[in-house]
């Protein structure tokens, strides 16, 4: 059974099937003080969240069954990232389900900016009928400066354009190609901020975009400019804004986010300037409906071992790629777990060659499960999918990956490669048509191995009687022998023996097989 804890208030209607499924045992509660939250989450294997749960990395370290943080909605900030990779936890989101509902609401900022609707109506309240003071300005042929030109930037564009707008956009990914096909012009952050008679920002809250828009930026802006967040707290510099719109510099400012939420007592609600919502861009019905069966989705996908359509600490792969990686995710895993069971030393590098139907398939899904199937020998299940490379380059692993033309006559062949202080192993696995996986090569030794169950692998010298030896003395031990695979080099040489067997061969018995003449090594071990 698996335990959800909903820390935040989400769409009931939206997470209907999480709370409906038979697997899952789901708690929503909204009002958890930060002890609650801890105890909550420490017996939960996935946690869902808005914006208002700090999921910090106390959280998280509290919490060592977690295996997915669910964000229901775009922004992550409120999640520690890092943490959450180093804990080896998915984070996943729900980036659209809510992009129109915010522009939309970025629209209704703009207008009753432009037309001082919420100040009017507060005098109206108080049973003033003020005209005079609430003269506003048209949108028409006025210029609005979007930064961040990503789904909701996009969104606003259009609907700006709606009202006869100039619009002109800022966003490292946007170039003039992309911005004659939205019917935008497309200028550096200065020139928006120099052009705009309106601004607004559409940007996550990240290091690059921390105060983006602070004193200096506002410096560049026209006189008498307005500004909208509807984005985050902290994109625009709080204590600048207030300054400006103090000023007469800027002539008034819409915000739906601050830099601490909730803002009850913030300085810049005090200016007549300045309207404001409590972060109600993504709160509509649709939205919230949107954002939840979305989150619900991946992370009942991601609790039962599938794919997740929004990962945000991993890299997301198509349901194409996918539906082509996946027959050869245990076969990657399993050649790492392998691998590291038979080595000795410490690790230093790990290479994987991917050839045949592979060649063209983007390949890292396959190196990051079998590097964790590799790790897990000594580190356990700590590691996973999402910080096996993290927790590779902490160890001072080096992780490589090739493509090769060499398939020695596979259709598909995955080769896991492993240096070490002392030695340099190989093993190579591939998809047999209809006959599943197998392993085909050891170093050296061609072979022909299930890589599932229990395994001994007998490093021995091609003598008469070595087989024999083997067999008779797993029988004594009951320890039957499902099949056996031989590998030579050279008649009288360096072999390799692999069986699989039926139970695990342990305490006497591996002891008595490492005693027999001709045989130098018994590694035994345990896939599954
Ligand atoms: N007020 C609310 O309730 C809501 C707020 N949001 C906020 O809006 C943000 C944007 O959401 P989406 O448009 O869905 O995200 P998105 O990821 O589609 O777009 C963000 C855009 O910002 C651009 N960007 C990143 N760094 C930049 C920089 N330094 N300068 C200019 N552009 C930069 C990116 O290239 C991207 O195109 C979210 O990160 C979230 O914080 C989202 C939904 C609701
Ligand atoms: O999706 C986002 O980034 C939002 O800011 C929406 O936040 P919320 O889920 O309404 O707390």
């Amino acid at each position: 059974m698996f335990r959800v804890l909903i820390s935040d208030p989400l769409s009931e209607d939206g997470i209907r099937p999480l709370l409906d499924a038979e697997d899952v045992e789901a708690v929503m509660d909204p009002s958890l003080s930060h002890e609650e939250l801890l105890e909550a989450v420490s017996k939960s294997h996935a946690l869902i969240v808005r914006s208002q749960t700090q999921v910090t990395r106390e959280v998280i370290e509290h919490a060592p069954e977690l295996k997915v943080i669910g964000r229901a909605g775009v922004g992550v900030d409120n999640i520690d990232l890092d943490a959450a990779t180093e804990n080896g936890v998915v984070v996943v989101n729900a980036p659209d389900g809510n992009t129109i509902s915010t522009a939309e609401h970025t629209m209704a900022m703009l207008m009753s900016l432009a037309r001082n609707i919420p100040q009017a109506y507060h005098q109206l309240k108080q049973k003033k009928w003020e005209r005079k003071k609430f003269v506003g300005v048209e949108l028409k042929d006025k210029t609005i400066g979007i930064v961040g030109f990503g789904r909701i930037g996009m969104e606003v564009a259009q609907r700006a354009k709606g009202h006869r707008m100039k619009v002109i956009a800022y966003d490292p990914f946007l170039n003039k190609e992309k911005a004659d096909k939205a019917g935008v012009n497309h200028g550096t952050l200065q020139e928006v901020l120099q052009q705009a008679d309106f601004l607004t920002v559409h940007t996550p809250l990240i290091e690059a975009t921390k105060h983006l828009i602070d004193k200096e930026a506002i410096q560049l802006m026209k006189p008498g400019a307005r500004i909208l967040n509807c984005a985050r707290g902290g994109i625009i510099e709080e204590d600048a804004l207030y300054d400006a719109i103090k000023s007469g510099k800027i002539a008034g400012a819409a915000l739906d986010v601050f830099e601490e939420e909730p803002a009850i007592d913030h300085p810049l609600l005090d200016l007549e300037e300045v309207i404001a919502t409590p972060h109600l861009g993504a709160s509509t019905v649709e939205a919230q409906e949107n954002v939840a069966t979305d989150v619900s989705f991946d992370v009942m996908e991601l609790l039962r071992g599938g794919s997740v359509k929004n990962p945000v600490n991993m890299p997301s792969v198509s349901s194409e790629m996918m539906d082509k990686l996946f027959p050869y995710f245990q076969l990657s895993e399993r050649l790492g777990a392998f691998l590291s069971r038979v080595v000795n030393g410490t690790l230093e590098r790990v290479s994987v060659y991917y050839s045949g139907e592979l060649l063209d398939v983007d390949t890292m899904p396959l190196t990051r499960i079998a590097v964790k199937g590799i790790l897990q020998r000594h580190i356990g299940n700590r590691v996973n999918d999402v910080n096996a490379f993290k927790t590779a380059s902490d160890k001072g692993i080096v992780i490589n990956e090739q493509k090769s033309t060499s398939t020695k006559g596979f259709t598909n062949l995955v080769t896991v490669e492993i240096e070490t202080d002392q030695e340099k192993r190989s093993i190579a696995g591939t998809l047999l048509n209809g006959l599943g996986a197998r392993i085909v090569q050891l170093d050296q030794y061609s072979i022909d191995v299930v890589p599932e169950g229990h395994l001994v692998v007998i490093h021995h010298t091609d003598q008469p009687g070595a087989i024999g030896h083997v067999g008779s003395l797993l029988a004594t031990h009951h320890v039957n022998i499902a099949t056996m695979q031989v590998g030579r080099t050279n008649v009288g040489g360096e072999a390799v023996m692999v069986l699989t067997v039926d139970k695990e061969v342990e305490g006497d018995c591996h002891e008595q097989l490492t005693e027999i003449d001709d045989i130098k090594q018994v590694q035994c071990l345990t896939l599954s």
